[in-house]
């Protein structure tokens, strides 16, 4: 009920002050609330548990994705079912542990599985080279081998940089995303794509690595701050831009106040449009590229900002109305940046576009001399372009974007 309360406040808040609250609400959380969650879980669990969907990737690698409630107390039962690993390693960050660590290690280990758990500090800043060398150390010291497995357990940071210790600890073992954001769900946890961050830029070093499965539990919203669940519909947003207009008017008949009335529907469906994107284009060679809308300058101002201002949803969400106000009709725009709006995102930041180009020059899109970017003419439709970067940076920097 504090923890209620403490939401409600919130509201009022500024960012900044939002910030500390939000610190207040993980120490509540830390040394009172375990129980509460454990046993709201298990009761939904029970309840809920028939509507459980399946949705199957068919990639190099052929997995389930599970959405369902309550399933979180019984993720040792599902992975069971795709390693014969006899040790998981839980990967997760300091908040996503004081609520889940217990309840999965728990699971993990009534299921035969020896379990260890690796804690890092949450946020961007962590997913980095020196968080991942700590994990490699982790590993090593708990002599993990290439039939054992990790577990995700957390949003796109823990999923990120544990699918890459995936990818290369002993050249490769199995990994379990079991993703609590809003953004991990519906994005970061399908498809494969891992990575760390350098100085220079976002995800410059990473692989492809798909999981054995993805487990999402929709009971984990519960305790994602308002200020998450809104970075998670920058995506969302995104989902509907490139493919599914249906999608995108569903959006605009709620606001991030209400939206946790459709989420059961949300996040089917931004899955099924990312898995079928990525059975086509696994590697990201062409169609892919299409999942990086509002990216090209999205990722520049992280960047620009030291990944302190703005968190990834949030600059996505921006990154997609200046590259719309750049090359659609002002009604589209328009329209982009009301939805937007409506779940608390911003439409554009205060660093001149000039300034954030640049950044653009570390884009992944980029070939040679030419930078790729998706423009979203048409609700429900993605294009790639492609222009020299010099070119591209005389434009964009011409643009009153
Ligand atoms: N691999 C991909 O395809 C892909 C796709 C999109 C984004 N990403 C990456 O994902 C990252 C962003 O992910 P994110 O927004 O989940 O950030 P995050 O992992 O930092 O999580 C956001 C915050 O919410 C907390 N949290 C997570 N789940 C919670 C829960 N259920 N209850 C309470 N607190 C919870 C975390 O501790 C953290 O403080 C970025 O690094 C981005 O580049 C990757
Ligand atoms: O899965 C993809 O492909 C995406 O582009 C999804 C994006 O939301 C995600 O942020 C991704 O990590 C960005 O990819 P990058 O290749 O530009 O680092
Ligand atoms: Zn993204």
């Amino acid at each position: 009920m504090v923890y209620n309360l403490l939401l409600k406040r919130k509201r009022i808040f500024s960012i900044i002050k939002y910030e500390n609250l939000f610190e207040d609400v993980y120490a509540f959380r830390a040394c009172h609330a375990s129980e509460h969650v454990r046993c709201r879980t298990g009761f939904r669990l029970q309840r809920e548990e028939n509507t459980m969907k399946t949705i199957t990737v068919h990639a190099s690698q052929t997995y389930p994705i599970w959405i369902g409630r309550g399933l979180l107390g019984q993720c040792g039962t599902y992975l069971k079912q795709q390693t014969k690993a006899q040790t998981a390693a839980v990967i997760t960050d300091d908040h996503v542990d004081c609520y889940y660590g217990d309840i999965v290690t728990k699971s993990l280990e009534e299921n035969g599985f020896r379990t260890i758990k690796f804690v890092f500090p949450h946020g961007e800043a962590s997913k980095c080279s020196k968080t991942l060398n700590q994990i490699y150390d982790f590993l090593c010291e708990n002599n993990i081998t290439r039939t054992d497995c990790l577990v995700a357990l957390g949003g796109g940071v823990v999923g990120d940089i544990t699918g890459f210790a995936a990818a290369t600890y002993l050249r490769g073992l199995d990994y379990l995303q079991i993703p609590t954001s809003l953004l991990a769900q519906v994005d970061s946890s399908v498809g494969g794509k891992t990575a760390i961050d350098l100085t220079g830029g976002k995800n410059l070093v990473g692989a492809f690595k798909q999981p054995v499965a993805v487990l999402c539990d929709l009971d984990t919203l519960h305790t994602l701050p308002k200020l998450f669940l809104a970075d998670g519909m920058g995506e969302v947003i995104k989902y509907g831009m490139i493919r599914d207009e249906k999608l995108f008017t569903l959006l605009e008949q709620h606001t991030l106040e209400t939206v946790s009335e459709v989420m059961d529907e949300i996040v089917p469906t931004c899955i099924d449009i990312k898995r079928d994107v990525v059975e086509h284009d696994e590697f990201d060679t062409g169609e892919r590229m299409i999942l990086n809308f509002g990216h090209t300058l999205g990722h520049a101002v992280e960047s620009y900002y030291h990944y302190e201002t703005y968190t990834h949803g949030s600059a996505v969400a921006a990154g997609m109305c200046m590259m719309t106000k750049a090359t659609c009709t002002p009604e589209l725009y328009v329209r982009l940046c009301d939805c937007v709006k409506a779940y608390d995102l911003p439409t554009e930041v205060d660093a001149p576009v000039a300034e954030l180009v640049p950044l653009c020059g570390n884009d992944k899109k980029r070939a040679s001399a030419s930078l790729r970017f998706i423009v979203c003419e048409t609700i429900g439709k993605a294009e790639i372009r492609s222009m020299p970067f010099t070119e591209f940076a005389a434009w964009m920097g011409g643009v009153d974007a």
